[in-house]
Parts: structure tokens; sequence; C-alpha cells
């Protein structure tokens, strides 16, 4: 029977011992906290959580044009509750995992874990010294947040992403230093929870995302009130008895009650033993895999935000699974990218996948533009700020690429991701079914709209 060992029990670690059971395989996970790990503990799970908290103030706001009056209610958020909310979701979650874990026969161990090269095999150890022969290992160490210096987080004034649900109320006055898709997203989430946000960005906001859906999300934030300053980097962040001081490389200063610095994250991957076992880091530290997940070292892999992969948590799932089918030489196909669906879960969301205006040779596409404001649903929702983009290739009509900024944005991509893993052309989308009214239905009328212009 194979041994698979591996490193963490996160969602990539997770799913490649379900993976590896399901084979047949002797399967032990050393997980150093609880399993779900990060993914469900502190970062993405908290975050939906909190977004759809943010969500439910919003639609107290949201009435007037809908002919209810709510005749002046004061709604507050309770953020004790708010957040044993969130860690309980979070929890409950982990337990479910464990469960799972359980019920497949996985063997899950409490301990951080190294490799150590043996003779013939490599094995894993705890702290405690425990030691786990392997055939087959997996490193799914997961990320921390980045700590810049001169913002060394206190936990009390200044915040990571993991200290949020640790705080005794909500802040006065939330500054978000680092506008990536966390920073909008949290700056998003507080603001609609009625906190007074500042927004800092070295460059522009989102940078990376097509800019006509970000243009619409950073006006639709303004006109909520978030202050962004952009085009400066943060340089200190100095913290007092009852606040905390941005600086800014120009000499700018903001000040806040609380500073959240969200400047991305960093790769677990050091303290593993892996140069010894001869598994090469890149320069940003993350562990260099191919597309099964392959580490330079043979019989070690590596998945999820410890890897080079995008860190996200779709993709630390897919690839963990990849890794322990490759490893167990079950078949499998390697990690493709081109239908990975991204989203930014604003108010509306921005959902995007495939090709973008800044790919080479882009002049090879046709692409369409269709406004919400057309879209039955979204005018009944009162939500019809907003796009769908679709793009195809010019010649065989493939579907190679969309952008939607709407309610549930993230939602909806989905149909465009399977159209590109499918090689749909415009024409077989545009002649798909969708209920009407729904946003749904403007997917069909943009690849309508694209069929007549081709
Ligand atoms: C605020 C925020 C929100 C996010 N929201 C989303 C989202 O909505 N959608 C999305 O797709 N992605 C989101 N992400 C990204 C996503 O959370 C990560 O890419 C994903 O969680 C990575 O999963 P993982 O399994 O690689 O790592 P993790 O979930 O971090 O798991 C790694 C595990 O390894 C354990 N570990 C580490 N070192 C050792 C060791 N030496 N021994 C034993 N165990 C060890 C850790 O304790 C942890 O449990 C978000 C990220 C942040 C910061
Ligand atoms: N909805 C989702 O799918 C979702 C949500 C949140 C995070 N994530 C993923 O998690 C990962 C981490 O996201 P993130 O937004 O934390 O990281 P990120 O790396 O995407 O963004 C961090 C931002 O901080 C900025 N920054 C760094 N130093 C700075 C400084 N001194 N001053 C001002 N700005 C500074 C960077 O330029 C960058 O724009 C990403 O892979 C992201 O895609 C996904």
């Amino acid at each position: 029977m194979t041994r698979l060992v591996i490193l963490g029990g996160g969602l990539a670690g997770y799913q490649g011992a379900l993976v590896g059971a399901q084979l047949g395989a002797d399967v032990t996970v050393v997980e150093m906290d609880a399993v779900g790990g990060a993914t469900t503990l502190a970062d993405c799970v908290p975050s939906r959580t909190l977004l759809a908290s943010a969500e439910v103030v919003s639609g107290y706001r949201d009435t007037e044009a809908h002919g209810v009056h709510s005749g002046g209610l004061d709604v507050t958020v309770d953020a004790a509750a708010l957040h044993s909310r969130v860690k309980l979701l979070a929890g409950a979650q982990s337990a479910d995992m464990s469960t799972v874990l359980h019920k497949a026969n996985v063997r899950v161990v409490n301990g951080r874990a190294k490799i150590v090269r043996g003779e013939t095999s490599h094995a894993v150890v705890t702290d405690d010294d425990e030691q786990f022969p392997a055939d087959v290992i997996l490193v799914a160490t997961g990320s921390r947040p980045r700590v810049l210096p001169m913002a060394e987080p206190d936990g009390e004034r200044i915040l990571t992403y993991r200290d949020l649900y640790d705080l005794p109320e909500l802040p006065n006055h939330l500054v978000v230093v680092g506008a990536g898709v966390s920073g909008v997203e949290l700056a998003h989430a507080y603001l609609a929870m009625g906190v007074q946000v500042t927004l800092i960005a070295n460059d522009r906001i989102l940078p990376g995302i097509d800019p006509d859906a970000v243009r619409l999300i950073e006006d639709t934030l303004h006109a909520r009130g978030l202050t962004i300053v952009q085009g400066t980097p943060m340089e200190r962040v100095v913290a007092g008895e009852h606040g905390a001081r941005v600086v800014l490389a120009d000499g700018t200063e903001v000040d806040g009650d609380r500073v959240l610095v969200a400047a991305g994250l960093v790769a677990n991957a050091r303290g593993l033993g892996l140069s010894a076992a001869r598994v090469e880091l890149t320069a940003s530290g993350h562990i260099k895999v191919d597309g099964f997940a392959q580490t330079t070292a043979r019989g070690i892999y590596a998945a999820g935000s410890c890897s080079t992969a995008p860190a996200l948590a779709n993709v630390a799932a897919i690839q963990g699974q990849i890794a322990v089918r490759h490893a167990l030489s079950a078949p499998t196909t390697p990690l493709r990218l081109a239908h990975l669906p991204r989203a930014v879960q604003t108010s509306p969301e921005i959902a995007y996948v495939g090709e973008t205006y800044a790919d080479p040779g882009f002049k090879e596409r046709s692409l369409v533009v269709l406004p919400l404001g057309g879209n039955a649903s979204a005018k009944i929702q009162q939500v019809d700020e907003g796009f769908i983009k679709l793009i195809c290739d010019k010649r065989e009509g493939t579907v190679v690429g969309g952008v939607i900024v709407a309610r549930r944005a993230s939602e909806l991509i989905t149909s465009i991701s399977m159209a590109i893993a499918a090689r749909l052309t415009v024409d077989q989308v545009a002649r798909t079914f969708s209920v009407f009214p729904t946003l749904s239905n403007g997917v069909t009328e943009a690849a309508q709209l694209l069929m007549s212009r081709r």
C-alpha cells in the first residue's frame, strides 16, 4: 500500500487526502492547527461570512426604490455577535471536514511537520518526533499574511486579515493598506456596515483586473463614501493608544483607529526541510511545481498557496487532487488555468475568466459588452449597474473569455467558464436556453449580440 503523507490539512491537503484514500493509499495528514486550514478558519470562509453580513446590512438601506420605507430604522451591527458567528461557522466547517477525513480512514496527526531525507526514501517528522515514512509526500502548508517592515501587526491597532474577528467592536475609521482583492472586498464590507473606510493603493486598485470593471467598482465604492488614496505606497504605520497613523512615501498622513494591512500572502515553505530534500523555491519563496504539482524532487508534490499556482481556494482543491492522482498513477490532466474563474465579491461583484485585453494576440478576438441596464431581471432587482463582456476567437467563434460585473457575478461566471472548458462557440451559447427574467439571460443575450456581429 502506498504511504502518502501530507503536510497541512487546508483545502489542498484535505482534497489530496480524500483522493488518496479513494485510490487505496495509506494516508496521513499532519496538521499543526486544525483541519480546514487558513482557508476555513482564518481567510476565505471567515471573510465570506463577514461579506454576507455586510450584504444583510445593505439590504436594510436600499429599500426606498422598492417603495419600502424603513422609517429611519437604526440598523446597528453587534460586532461580538458577528464575530462569534464567523468563528462558529468556520469551526463547524472545520469539524465537518475532520469527520469526512475520519470516515475515509485518513489518519490525522496534530503537529508541526517537516521532511527528513532517508537513504532510499523520505519521511515526515513532527515536532513531537513522531516519524511517518512516506512513498509520496504532498506539501500543502498554505500561506500567511505578508508582514511589511515598519507596519508590524500588533493585533490591536495594526491588523492582518486574521485579527479582524477578535476586535471587541467595529472600527470607527478603518484604514486598509493594500488594494488587491482582499483589501477591496474588506473595505467594501466595513463600508456597508457603516464604518468610515480609507483605502490605500500603491498603484491603482485591483491591479490586473479588467479596467472597465475596476472603474465601475471604484466609482460605486467612492459614491458610497469610500476614500481612496492611490499612487503612493504606505511607508510606515505608527500605533498609538487610541489609533494608528499611516504615513505614505510622499509624506501624506492618514489617521484611523484601526489599520488593516492587506498586502498579500507569503508561502509557508521555510523550515520544512525542503532544501535538503532538493525541493526548489522561487525567488518569491513559493515551491516550484509543474502542471501535475510535482516539485523538483521525485515523489514530493506541492499544492495550494505554498506553491507557484495562483493563491485561490478552487485552485488549491483541484491541485491537491491532481497531485495525488498523478502520484498514485491514476488518470489525470495537468492544471489548466484557461477556464479558472475569479471573483471580487463587492456589490456589485466582478467575476472574470479566460483571456483579457492584456493578453498577447488580443487582436484575433471579437468582443461584445452588454450593459446590464437593459436586462429585465437587473431592473427588477434595482441593481442594473454593470455589464457582461464576452470574448471569442474571431475565426473559430470559440468563447475564450468573459467579464461580468453584476450582483452574484461569481455565480454567473460558471456558464462562461464551462463554455471555455468545453470549447463552445458563441453560436452554441447563444442558442442555449436560460430562464427569463434572470441575469444569466444576459450571458445568452451577449452571445447573441456577438454572434450577430461576427
Ligand atoms: C482574506 C482572504 C480571503 C480569501 N478569499 C478567497 C475566496 O473567496 N476564494 C478563493 O478562491 N480564495 C480566497 N482566498 C485565498 C485562499 O484562502 C487560499 O489560496 C487558500 O486558502 C489556500 O489553501 P491551502 O490549502 O493551500 O492552504 P491553507 O488553507 O492555508 O492550509 C494550510 C494548512 O497547513 C498547515 N501547516 C502549515 N505549516 C505546517 C507544518 N509545518 N506542519 C503541519 N501543518 C502545517 C496550516 O496550519 C494550515 O492549516 C482568500 C485569502 C485571503 C487572505
Ligand atoms: N474573492 C476571492 O477569490 C479572493 C478574495 C481575497 C483574496 N483572494 C486571493 O488571496 C490572495 C491574497 O489576496 P490579497 O488581496 O491579500 O493580496 P494581493 O497580493 O493580491 O494584493 C495585495 C496588494 O497590496 C499592495 N501593497 C503591498 N505593499 C503595499 C504598501 N506598502 N502600500 C500599499 N499597498 C501595498 C500590493 O501592491 C497589492 O496590490 C490572492 O491570490 C487573491 O486572489 C481571493
